[in-house]
């Protein structure tokens, strides 16, 4: 069956079109980042599958049934971008709190392990710094042991070490057979968790394949090399910077031409390094094709 399923959905707020006859179905276990600049739609999106909104043409269908219909979002989970906690409430009460309402919850101590959340099991909600409360939140989506979860942002405002423990948490979550749909505006994120990434632009799909083919279609290649003799002028470069002690940042289309022209060019270089387009790239390149048409 699939988890989620949109079809043909148009979904307008005043001239404002969020989506543009968007479809997109997710299937069971997938892990899929849903990418695109401010704006682009993917709340809109994410609102709808829960349930809190209604399209204005096309269907959506979460789980087989209505997302409005309480009972399909039983085996839903959520993060929205902004979560109002109870601030005079407990983290540990929140989370029995919300727990309470599903049949078989993950045990209150367990979750908050899980979440680097057990010290502060006993702090008042509103005593929590912004990035602690986004663990929680993240923490009460998956209370439920939910089938699908959908994630706005979830590591919005979290340090290095905390983001890496939510990952960890998402992918046991998703180890475990769980569904994601999770927007992020940090690509290494998408590219950390995701199998498939959408790219969603001004309400409109723009891609929809794996992550792996996601980054071959953007056909550049990353060329890191030090040198005292600027060379980006030499052929085929299409983008350089310069970076701190030397080093050159180089785009082009073909790292081995290039590495020949640099050897023909005679100057002095040193550490080359090549590496393929990272997802940022590939996200700028597409999101600016489409920009420019
Ligand atoms: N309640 C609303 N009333 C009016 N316009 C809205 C409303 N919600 C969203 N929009 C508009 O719809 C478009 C899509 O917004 P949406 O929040 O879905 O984008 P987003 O991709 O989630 O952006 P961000 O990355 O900034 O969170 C935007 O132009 C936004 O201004």
């Amino acid at each position: 069956m699939t988890v989620i399923q949109v079809d043909g959905v148009t979904r307008r707020f005043g001239d404002v079109i969020a989506l543009d006859d968007v479809s997109l179905d997710v299937g069971p276990g997938e892990l899929v980042g849903l990418l695109g600049p401010n704006g682009a739609g993917k709340s809109t999106l994410l609102s709808l599958v829960s349930g809190q909104r209604r399209p204005d043409t096309g269907t959506v269908r979460l789980l087989g049934g209505d997302p409005r219909d309480a009972a399909s979002r039983t085996g839903l989970g959520i993060t929205p971008q902004e979560t109002g906690l109870p601030a005079t409430l407990r983290v540990r009460e929140v989370v029995d709190f919300v727990g309470g309402h599903f049949a078989d919850p993950v045990p209150t101590g367990e979750l908050l392990e899980q979440f680097g959340l057990t010290d502060l099991g006993r702090r008042q909600t509103g005593a929590l710094s912004g990035g602690q409360k986004r663990r929680v939140a993240v923490a009460l989506a998956l209370v439920g042991r939910p089938r699908v979860v959908l994630l706005d942002e979830p590591t919005t405002g979290l340090d290095v070490g905390a983001r890496q423990a939510l990952w960890e948490a998402i992918r046991a979550y998703h180890a475990g057979g769980g569904t994601v749909l999770l927007t992020s505006h940090y690509l290494e994120e998408v590219q950390a968790l995701a199998q498939r990434v959408v790219v969603v632009d001004r309400g409109v799909v723009r891609a929809d394949d794996t992550l792996d083919a996601i980054l071959r279609r953007v056909g550049l290649r990353r060329v890191l090399v030090r040198s005292s003799t600027d060379l980006a002028d030499l052929p085929g470069v299409v983008r350089a910077e310069r970076l701190p002690d030397g080093l050159q940042e180089l785009y082009t289309a073909d790292a081995d031409a290039f590495v020949r022209d640099l050897v023909r060019a005679d100057v002095e270089f040193a550490d080359l390094q090549i590496r393929g387009a990272s997802l940022e790239e590939a996200f700028e390149e597409m999101v600016a094709k489409e920009a420019a048409r």
